[in-house]
């Protein structure tokens, strides 16, 4: 298999399968690829997903037959994804690798046609139309961006036309990823790190292809962790002598994380899904949490024997995910305007039990990793105005000193365009 078979694999499982386009990634990319046939892999079909709109959109304008067989249509959207967005490709390579695609994957008769529409593409950069920005905004924004219409039309409702559009158009910088050092089982960072944006626990690692590649990976010295979820850790200001629940616990981030926190105390970590409680389990193993307990159950269901138990409840609860569109592209393509009420609702169940654990004194933080008032904020509000006996908590003791300022009533709503992390929400809650 070459390197274009390998993301032509990748794509078709993601568009076909809804598989996830990091875990597709990881799975291929597993069977001995040189570095750099990784990352072009990686860009190449990261790069496809992400703007799947536009380039479906400009091949329309060169493709005249009514039906384009799937498999074919993948091939032309990897060769348009070269001709569009890859400098280093050049032309002939993108339009002869793509029909060469083509008469490997069976569809031998088409290999004219592949050739001709991206050659076709090829000569008329120039005169590609998109939307007008002007005249419609929502269209232009959802082509020109590949970002749903819905979630178009919300952002530009909730942040005004330019605020979305900086939304829409950060990519982040793709050859850091961001690292905790676990300091359970390391007391600096290896050398060659670099240092974190907010958390004295961060750092970033340049150009890495895969985490098996790095040693103190496997002796549990570091974890891959945002930097916002490390903040959203930081912000319930855990102590050492707390005993924590953290609701929505896999695959164990912020459980680890807590577990250092809380390292003469104790953490539970609910999930309600025993695969990923599995998974959360070599994590908390591997990291040396060694005062963690595991428990498969759903967290909106009332445990009596938790009531008023616990200092500090997180509840991370399962969202959207909006605020990770920039690194997650095929979020984009298959999330729905008709699952946010579903999500909003069990997002409110599992805050009311979650309430219900906290002692007298104690802290509610509420998470998602989404940029979704409905999510977010609205939750939150509503709540408070229900629960008399919990109230808004300042966060900002417990934020890096940029964040400080970025609080509002006690939530902080983060933006990867704005802070360069994930767009997480965080609120922290006092239990009278
Ligand atoms: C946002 S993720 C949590 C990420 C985790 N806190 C971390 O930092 O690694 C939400 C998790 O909640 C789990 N979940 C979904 N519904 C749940 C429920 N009703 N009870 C408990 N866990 C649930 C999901 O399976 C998922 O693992």
């Amino acid at each position: 298999m070459n390197a274009r078979q390998a993301a032509l694999e990748i794509v078709t499982n993601v568009l076909q399968n809804e598989s996830y386009l990091n875990l597709e990634c990881k799975r291929v990319l597993s069977t001995g690829w040189s570095v750099e046939d990784k990352r072009f892999i990686t860009a190449l079909a990261n790069t496809t997903i992400e703007n799947l709109f536009r380039i479906d959109y400009v091949l329309n304008q060169f493709i005249t037959a009514k039906r384009v067989h799937s498999v074919i249509m993948n091939i032309l959207r990897l060769g348009a994804c070269q001709l569009l967005f890859f400098e280093s490709v050049p032309v002939s390579a993108a339009v002869n690798e793509s029909v060469k695609l083509a008469e490997k994957s069976g569809k031998r008769q088409l290999k004219g046609f592949v050739n001709a529409v991206l050659r076709n593409l090829s000569k008329n950069f120039g005169k590609i139309q998109y939307p007008d920005r002007d005249e419609d905004p929502v269209e232009y924004f959802h082509i020109f961006y590949s970002y749903p219409k819905w979630l178009c039309e919300q952002y530009i409702r909730e942040y005004g036309e330019e605020q979305a559009e900086q939304m829409m158009s950060y990519t982040g910088d793709r050859s850091l990823t961001c690292v905790r050092l676990n300091r359970l089982r390391a007391d600096h960072a290896p050398e060659g790190y670099l240092p974190g944006l907010y958390c004295e626990d961060a750092y970033y690692i340049k150009g890495m292809t895969a985490v098996d590649e790095i040693p103190e990976f496997g002796e549990g010295r570091i974890t891959i962790q945002g930097e916002a979820s490390q903040v959203t850790v930081c912000a319930a200001g855990i102590d050492k002598n707390n005993y924590v629940l953290d609701a929505c616990a896999a695959p164990g981030g912020k459980s680890a994380y807590a577990a250092w926190f809380a390292r003469d105390g104790k953490v539970v970590a609910l999930e309600l899904h025993r695969h990923r409680a599995e998974l959360m389990k070599r994590t908390l193993e591997r990291l040396g949490a060694k005062n963690t307990e595991i428990h498969i159950a759903d967290a909106s269901e009332y445990r009596l024997e938790w009531k008023e138990a616990f200092d500090v409840v997180l509840a991370d609860v399962p969202c959207s995910a909006l605020g990770l569109l920039y690194r997650k592209p095929d979020i984009k393509i298959f999330k729905k305007k008709e699952d946010i009420p579903a999500l909003a609702a069990v997002q409110r169940q599992i805050l009311e039990t979650c309430a219900l654990y906290v002692k007298p004194g104690g802290v509610l933080l509420y998470s998602t990793c989404t940029i979704d008032k409905a999510e977010n904020e609205d939750n939150i509000r509503d709540f408070l105005r229900r629960h008399e006996e919990f109230a808004e908590d300042g966060l900002s003791p417990f934020l890096p000193g940029e964040l400080k300022e970025r609080t509002e009533d006690g939530m902080l709503q983060l933006f990867p365009h704005i802070d360069s992390i994930d767009g997480f929400f965080m609120a922290r809650l006092r239990r009278l």
